[in-house]
């Protein structure tokens, strides 16, 4: 039996000598050749006789010598990157064949066998002259290298910058060095702010209540199923535009309406992103000529940014008539302030920190809220717990509160609800894999050498499904193994890296977890949620980890039967 160590050296050996024997033909080639023939004016200059002259130099037997050669140089060649590396190296197209075919199936899964098999670490080699090389790491010193201990050495950097510039422009999310700096201290003290906190929490008691509950009870009025992925986006979103902007887009509303800004948004993301699988030249190309994806971006952000602009310009002449005093959105905190040469933020400045923060705060909750949603239809025993929980801050309240509205101090004490969501999004991080680039040449943690300029991948969704990370029981959702004697327990950023670690951890990260908890727990309270039978749930590529198909359910009332074993009353009105 061959060891991968034997099989390593009998590569070796056979490569050295096919090399060898290769280069040997093609030296034997040249040497039993006929003599150049001097030029003869008189003959036929026709590009395929001078083919067939050229070939005619070589032997029937040489060229069948030369291309089985070649075929076991390759083979071989590709054998000893696949044992280097994890994957086969093709010349010219390098390991995109392997690439491809992750594609098709679940890219997240690929790479989580990859890495499984190189001990948490790869370097993937694109083809030749693109900009596809990278390394991808799923190992938690070397992340923790990456976003916190050389944390200067790995900025997004210049290629994601340039490639998502015409959206996010010079906002947090695309920023490094100063600029990032500065509107990270100003939202980080904002988001930590008392105002900020109030705003947020009455601005979802709003949405949910006024909004989300109707919506859901209107399903179960008509028994229609519902897509519970499209109804959570929309809440989201209507919710970060509020923060964000101080404007309520509306999405979440009776008919579930399209609203052109959020649907300008959503197209100006999906063309951004086509610019990440394509050479830099082809999608500049397309934007010179305003063709394809790029026509499409062009005219969404034109839907943003005039969006934007009229918002802007209404704050402005709000602001100036000195009636903004209880707004404590972001774009009024950035407005009230000066940069260093005491002026104002121009328009365009402050058009790119609202859509970044949109960006970041539109969709992440609510896909891992479907995830979450979808596990607990497959795990009864913790959805049990979680109702538990909440009737508990129900049942401690006086009164028969039919209007029931969860309490801020209420959510916070749900530790096994915080448990459960995080167990979601250790198994479907909203942001599967991130980047980061090498600014000078260095090394990982576990001995990989990282050159300038070189791309770094660290694979969130990986790291949730390792065994070497946590334990053998890894794929099974647990809540449990957040939980210490009942109270939760929080993890190395660097082991759950779902919100991103050091410096650039999720700013919204407090909030999401409140906002993820109030909808949970108010949708709970009132329905089961049951999957539609069959529903395919498979999570789409995207930069987010949206559900393919969504997340088709059905909405069950609580039975009172149910509710009365953890409550002092029937039930609880929408
Ligand atoms: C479950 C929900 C969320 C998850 C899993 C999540 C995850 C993340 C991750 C992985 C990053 C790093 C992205 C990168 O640098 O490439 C990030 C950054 C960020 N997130 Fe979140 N996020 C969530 C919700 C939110 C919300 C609701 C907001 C705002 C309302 C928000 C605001 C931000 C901001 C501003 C950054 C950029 C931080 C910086 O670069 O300094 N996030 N988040």
């Amino acid at each position: 039996m061959t060891t991968p160590t034997s099989n390593y050296h009998f590569c070796n050996y056979y490569y050295s000598s096919i090399h060898h024997h290769l280069l040997h033909s093609i030296f034997m080639m040249n040497s039993t050749s006929s003599p150049p023939r001097k030029h003869d004016d008189s003959e036929s200059s026709s590009s395929s006789s001078a083919v067939a002259g050229f070939f005619s130099l070589f032997s029937e037997i040489q060229m069948v010598e030369i291309s089985v050669a070649l075929a076991v140089f390759v083979v071989i060649h590709c054998l000893r990157q696949k044992q280097r590396h994890g994957l086969p190296s093709w010349p010219f197209v390098g390991m995109l064949p392997s690439l491809i075919l992750g594609v098709h199936g679940n890219i997240y899964e690929w790479i989580s066998d990859v890495l499984e098999g190189q001990n948490g670490t790869f370097t993937f080699k694109g083809p030749w002259f693109t900009n596809l090389n990278c390394v991808v790491t799923s190992d938690p010193r070397n992340v923790e290298h990456l976003l916190k201990s050389k944390f200067p050495n790995f900025p997004k950097g210049k290629y994601f910058r340039g490639t998502v510039r015409d959206l996010l422009g010079d906002g947090i999310f695309s920023a490094d060095d100063e600029i990032w700096q500065r509107q990270r201290k100003t939202a980080s003290l904002e988001f930590h702010s008392a105002k900020f906190r109030r705003m947020t929490t009455d601005s979802l008691v709003e949405l949910v209540h006024a909004r989300l509950l109707p919506v859901l009870e209107d399903s179960v009025e008509k028994s229609e199923p519902i897509d519970l992925q499209d109804i959570l986006l929309r809440l989201t979103f209507d919710n970060v535009c509020m923060i964000a902007f101080g404007v309520d887009p509306g999405c979440l509303s009776p008919g579930l309406p399209e609203i052109p800004f959020a649907a300008a948004f959503e197209a100006a993301t999906e063309a951004t992103i086509m610019r990440f699988v394509m050479p830099t030249l082809v999608w500049k190309a397309m934007r010179y000529l305003d063709v394809g994806s790029e026509g499409k971006l062009r005219e969404s952000l034109e839907g943003v940014d005039g969006f934007a602009k009229q918002v802007i310009r209404a704050r402005k002449e709000e602001m100036a008539s000195e009636s903004d005093g209880q707004r404590s959105d972001l774009l009024t905190v950035f407005m009230r302030l000066r940069d260093d040469g005491g002026e104002a933020f121009s328009e365009k400045f402050l058009r790119d920190i609202c859509v970044n923060f949109i960006l970041a705060g539109r969709d992440t909750s609510s896909v891992a809220l479907s995830w979450f949603f979808w596990l607990l239809s497959g795990n009864p025993e913790v959805e049990e717990r979680v109702l538990e929980e909440i009737c508990g801050m129900v049942r401690e309240r006086e009164g028969d509160d039919h209007e029931f509205v969860l309490r801020p101090e209420e959510v916070k004490k749900m530790d096994y609800l915080h448990a459960a969501l995080s167990e979601a999004l250790r198994l479907y991080p909203s942001v599967p894999v991130d980047h980061k680039e090498v600014v000078e040449d260095d090394k990982f943690p576990d001995g990989t050498v990282l050159k300038k300029g070189t791309k770094v991948v660290y694979a969130i969704y990986a790291m949730g499904r390792m065994e070497g990370i946590w334990g053998k029981d890894c794929r099974e959702f647990k809540p449990e193994r957040w939980l210490r004697d009942g109270r939760f327990m929080s993890e190395s950023a660097y082991k759950f890296t779902a919100f991103n670690g050091g410096p650039r951890l999720c700013l919204g990260k407090d909030f999401a977890y409140y906002q993820m908890k109030f909808a949970a727990a108010s949708i709970l309270l009132r329905y089961r949620v049951v999957v539609v039978e069959n529903h395919p749930v498979v999570p789409k590529m995207a930069l987010t980890m949206y559900m393919k198909y969504g997340l088709k359910v059905r909405l069950e009332k609580r039975h009172p039967i149910q509710l009365e074993k953890y409550l002092n009353f029937k039930s609880i009105a929408c």
